[in-house]
């Protein structure tokens, strides 16, 4: 299973996470939107249309950056989970699929409680955040 998934950034440095629904895999857990390439899917083409269908903002396929990924289980199947950077989109978030929708710092994540593949990731895209990718 390959997931696609953004950080949203904004340009006081937030990032967008959301709340997971009640009902769905992993409920009450706030992860990055995204969601399952289907087959034959390009992944960037997966992540544009998912931001569409959950946040309802427009992005365009280049201005998804790739910055890391977590190899992990996945209640029993094997999942890639692909991180991208944005910076740029049209249009204001809005709750579309999630419970909730809140911009939080990288070092605030912690404080939020995530999917088991998504903590090793919360360091790292701090780090790129800081270098790499820095808006400076
Ligand atoms: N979107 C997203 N999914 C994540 C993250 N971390 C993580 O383990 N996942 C898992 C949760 C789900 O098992 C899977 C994503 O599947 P999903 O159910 O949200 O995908 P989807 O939007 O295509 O939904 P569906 O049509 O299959 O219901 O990846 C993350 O940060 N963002």
């Amino acid at each position: 299973m390959t997931v696609v998934a953004a950080a949203l950034v904004r340009g006081d440095g937030c990032i967008l996470l959301q709340q997971r629904a009640p009902g769905r895999a992993m409920a009450g857990l706030w992860e990055f939107p995204g969601g399952k390439v289907e087959p034959g899917e390009r992944p960037e083409a997966a992540l544009a249309r998912e931001l569409h269908e959950e946040l309802g903002i427009g992005v365009g396929e280049g201005d998804l950056i790739a910055a890391t990924f977590a190899s992990a289980d996945n209640a029993g199947r094997h999942m890639l989970l692909l991180l991208y950077v944005c910076r740029k989109w049209q249009g204001t978030p809005a709750a579309l699929d999630a419970t909730a929708l809140s911009w939080v710092l990288p070092g605030e994540m912690h404080d939020l409680p995530m999917p088991p593949a998504d903590i090793p990731l919360i360091p790292i895209l701090d780090a790129l955040l800081r270098t790499a990718f820095s808006a400076a």
